[in-house]
């Protein structure tokens, strides 16, 4: 074994029968190996194994059984000692899987020695969490919550040394107002087990309680609110699970423990909804208007067919082809670096994410963070099938590359699309873009543009606030205000604000940067998609 200064351990240890060397460079923390490979004629020598000390998740001694002492190296050794690393281990499509490795050593001096210097480097880890608080939505998507988090999570949690609470949910808003009544402040991170419902719930619980306990009126749509810097894990039990999806890249609850274990932080910009000065939800995914509020509320009476409601319900909105009447009004997000036309998408460390950052904590040191205020404000009137604001692409299972496939998950702004009356055929070719290849914003009939604030109002609410003294209009209020006769369509739409129905029609929306904190990294470039390198786990920096 040696052992020079710099930090550097290096041994020969057993792998199977076979003797290898083994590396651990305590900086910048990095677990080597070559797989030893039996020399075989026109057999190039195994493939060189690297594993950053962010992504080791355990180390422990192991027992060596007896059918392994008979063989190899081992014979030669009178008491063998061995330990095991357990590790993340890339797989296709996003995937994590946790992976172990046992080296054998040959005396317990060395294999103590391994296994103190390997648990001196995890301990070096400091943003891993080593106390969470866990919601489960025991009726979330397949109803199989508790199953999921029982069988593939606890026990990797378990193995990562992380000390748990565990509330499995008894009614909606359980869990949001539990974080109003527990000692948060002791938790590394809160866990939610369930879709996009859960999270939000989670989410609201969360930002509402640090804003009380920071003395902040949720109320007030001009207030800076306090960030969050407990982060929140999302462990996928759900319907759509778009926010675990857009985040990770992949719906796979042991990815996502694994990543919540490593300690990853990927900050989410959030929507804050007001009307007339009073607080209605936040949103990170979609606020939808129209085509998905639509789908939501129709689908929110068919919660017993789990999943498949969506796809019935998005089959009878599509064929109902309603379109609503309304004025939308935005400011365009001047001071981020991308636009929703980009051919780019955001992925982990994203430039862009980080330079708009940048430009909004140079403003504050200016004091120029209230400028916004005097921007200009474009106003479009129509008629439309939807109005959708998404502050992350929204990938899906169902549309891998989402709503709006160049949106950020950190760029302080949101993709505001208005998607105009047009025949149904246009919208099916409309909807089905969202599935393959093609632009879905390449249409006459489909705007898109990067916001920082917006604001909607339906036909019949404004028709209704400028006739408000006119009593006998109001009554007509379902129908055209000019012609109470006619069939002209002023009915409303409800907004769906991740997953969840809004009691007003009427919104005031501004989008929070980077307001709270998720253990998720962004979807991870591989170098090369397809045959992606799982001996050493490359990625592109
Ligand atoms: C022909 C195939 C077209 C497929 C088009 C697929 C577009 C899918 C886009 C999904 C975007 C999801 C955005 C995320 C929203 C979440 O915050 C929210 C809470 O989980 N989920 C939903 O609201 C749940 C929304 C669920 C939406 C399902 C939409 C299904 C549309 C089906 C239209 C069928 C037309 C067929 C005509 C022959
Ligand atoms: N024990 C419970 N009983 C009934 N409802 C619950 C319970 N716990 C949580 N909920 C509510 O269930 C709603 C939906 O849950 P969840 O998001 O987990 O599943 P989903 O709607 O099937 O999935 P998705 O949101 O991904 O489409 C949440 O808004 C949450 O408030
Ligand atoms: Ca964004």
């Amino acid at each position: 074994m040696e052992q020079p200064p710099g930090g550097r351990l290096v041994s020969s240890l057993l792998l199977g029968p076979r003797g290898c060397e083994v590396t651990l460079e305590r900086e910048p923390g990095l677990l080597r190996w070559r797989d030893p490979q039996p020399p075989r004629r026109g057999r190039s020598s195994g493939g060189e194994n690297v594993v950053p000390a962010s992504e080791i998740i355990a180390v422990e001694e192991t027992e060596i059984d007896k059918k392994q002492c008979d063989s190899g190296k081992w014979q030669k050794m009178s008491k063998p000692h061995a330990f095991t690393v357990h590790y993340v281990k890339r797989a296709r499509n996003h995937r994590w899987r946790c992976s172990e490795i046992t080296f054998g050593c040959i005396d317990e001096q060395l294999c103590n020695q391994w296994i103190q210097a390997l648990k001196e480097l995890l301990d070096s880890q400091k943003s891993r969490p080593k106390q969470l608080l866990v919601y489960i939505n025991p009726y979330g998507g397949k109803r199989q919550g508790k199953r999921i988090y029982e069988q593939k999570v606890a026990p990797l949690f378990h193995l990562a040394s992380i000390s748990t609470d565990v509330v499995i949910t008894e009614h909606a808003n359980h869990a949001k107002d539990n974080l109003f009544e527990v000692n948060i402040y002791k938790y590394d991170g809160i866990v939610c087990v369930g879709g996009d419902g859960m999270f939000s719930e989670v989410m609201h619980g969360l930002i509402g309680r640090i804003q009380k306990d920071s003395g902040i009126d949720q109320n007030n749509p001009k207030t800076p609110l306090a960030q969050c810097s407990i982060r929140i894990g999302i462990i996928p039990a759900g319907s759509t699970d778009c926010i675990c999806y857009a985040t990770v890249g992949i719906v796979d609850p042991e990815t996502s423990a694994l990543h919540i274990i490593v300690g990853d932080c990927q900050p989410l910009d959030v929507s804050s909804i007001h009307h007339n000065n009073t607080f209605l939800k936040y949103s990170v995914s979609l606020l939808g208007y129209g085509f998905y509020g639509d789908i939501l509320r129709d689908s929110e009476k068919k919660r017993w067919m789990g999943p498949a409601r969506y796809d019935f319900s998005g089959f009878k909105t599509f064929l109902s082809h309603q379109y609503y009447e309304g004025t939308v009004s935005f400011q365009p997000a001047k001071g981020t670096v991308g636009s929703p036309r980009d051919k780019e998408s955001c992925r982990t460390g994203c430039r862009i994410c980080r330079q708009t950052k940048q430009l909004e904590e140079q403003q504050k040191n200016y004091g120029l963070e209230h400028k916004e205020v005097e921007d200009e404000w474009k106003v479009i009137k129509g008629k439309f099938l939807a109005i959708n604001a998404v502050n992350m692409s929204c990938a899906c299972p169902r549309s891998p590359k989402g709503l709006s496939p160049a949106a950020h998950l950190a760029d302080g702004s949101a993709d505001l699309i208005l998607v105009r009356k047009c025949s149904r055929f246009n919208f099916l070719r409309y909807l089905v873009r969202h599935t393959n290849q093609d632009d879905q914003f390449d249409f006459p009939f489909v705007d898109v543009y990067r916001v920082k604030r917006f604001q909607f109002m339906s036909k019949q609410l404004e028709d209704n606030e400028s006739d408000i003294k006119d009593v006998g209009k109001k009554r007509f209020g379902q129908f055209c205000s000019d012609h109470p006769a006619c069939c002209c369509n002023l009915a409303n739409s409800t907004w769906n604000c991740d997953g969840e129905t809004l009691d007003s029609s009427a919104v005031e929306v501004k989008v929070r940067c980077q307001l709270v904190k998720l253990f998720a990294r962004g979807i991870e470039n591989y170098k090369d998609e397809t045959a992606y390198n799982s001996s050493s786990n490359e990625l592109l920096s």
